[in-house]
């Protein structure tokens, strides 16, 4: 079976940037796939490379894409090497389209993290997303001096209402004597759900002890980037909660196996995608059923899409 095939690269200004331990990011960028059968039926794919995390980069991504010709099998997806996980994520995704009709998504609000704006900004931005029905939130540390974050999240503590939790995200950016800090903070609150990658993936040993030494769990994310990774990790030892962002993670279909097999404390989570990557994600969510939010609490950084968005991007060029 063959399928005519033809992709675009875009770029999606944020509403405002994000400001993680990385640096600010102010344009997501990334590509649309489009395969199309002989019945004229359509399927879309995206390919959201994040290259901090160990994903290609989008020229990578760009080339591999200029390498295969405009018409491809899926016979492509068993060749695509694992140096390509957010092809793989998004060729995958867009074949599986064929074979298999999605239920409607039916995730409410209060399944969602949202992610709050970094800094000071967060002690308002949380108010209009917990009346939509948010009761998860996500707040960037790391970013500002510890002093500062430690009295703003003191602040937001006050402002929350009972019940909300936190997730309090370093991206590896804090020492382990902060993150003992923020650790020694939620010994005394349950506001805290986990503080997510507080050092960088290299010291897995000491994230290990210091997940046996306090209450508050540790979540991986920058660790566990790829499924391989996330295999390794849960092969150590790491009982503590998996944020995997499924659109960099390689192949759904191994994901979906390795989770139906394993019991992960997993959160699945969002690289800022467009709808496309965005839809066939949470139809993956919506299977795999983690207990904890999902951390695609993440549309309000952008305008919303107009309806004919793809049509205007391949007109475009
Ligand atoms: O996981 C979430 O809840 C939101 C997504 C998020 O925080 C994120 C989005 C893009 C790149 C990195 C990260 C991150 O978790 O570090
Ligand atoms: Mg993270």
């Amino acid at each position: 079976m063959s399928y005519c095939f033809t992709f675009r690269v875009y770029q999606r200004p944020f509403l405002h940037p994000l400001h993680t331990h990385h640096g600010l990011w102010k344009v997501r960028e990334g590509i649309i796939l489009r395969l199309e059968n002989s019945q004229q039926e359509v399927a879309w794919g995206e390919i959201a490379p994040l290259p901090d995390f160990g994903s290609e980069t989008l020229e990578d991504a760009i080339a591999f894409c200029q390498s295969l010709g405009p018409q491809i099998s899926p016979t492509l997806l068993s060749s695509l090497p694992d140096s390509l996980p957010a092809c793989q994520f998004a060729f995958e995704s867009a074949f599986h389209q064929f074979l298999t009709p999605s239920p409607p998504l039916s995730l409410p609000p209060s399944r969602f993290a949202y992610l709050l704006p970094s800094g000071k900004p967060a002690l308002t931005a949380w108010y209009p997303l917990w009346q939509q029905g948010g009761r998860t939130f996500k707040w960037k540390i790391g970013v500002l001096p510890l002093h500062q974050e430690l009295d703003l999240f003191q602040q937001l503590d006050t402002l929350l209402p009972e019940g909300v939790q936190l997730r309090l995200d370093a991206n590896g950016g804090l020492t382990p004597d902060q993150t003992r800090e923020w650790l020694k903070i939620g010994e005394n609150t349950s506001r805290i759900e986990f503080l997510e990658q507080p050092l960088p993936p290299a010291e897995f040993p000491t994230l290990c002890t210091l997940q046996d030494q306090f209450k508050t769990p540790l979540a991986l994310d920058e660790s566990v980037s790829r499924l391989n990774d996330l295999k390794t990790c849960y092969n150590q030892g790491w009982r503590g909660v998996f944020v995997l962002k499924v659109a960099i993670a390689g192949s759904p279909q191994k994901l979906r196996q390795f989770c139906q097999t394993h019991p992960l404390d997993l959160v699945l989570s969002s690289v800022l995608e467009t709808p496309i990557a965005r839809t066939a994600a949470l139809h993956l969510a919506q299977e795999i059923a983690p207990q904890r939010a999902l951390g695609f609490g993440t549309t309000q950084w952008f305008k919303t899409v107009q309806k004919t968005w793809l049509n205007d991007l391949w007109t475009a060029s």
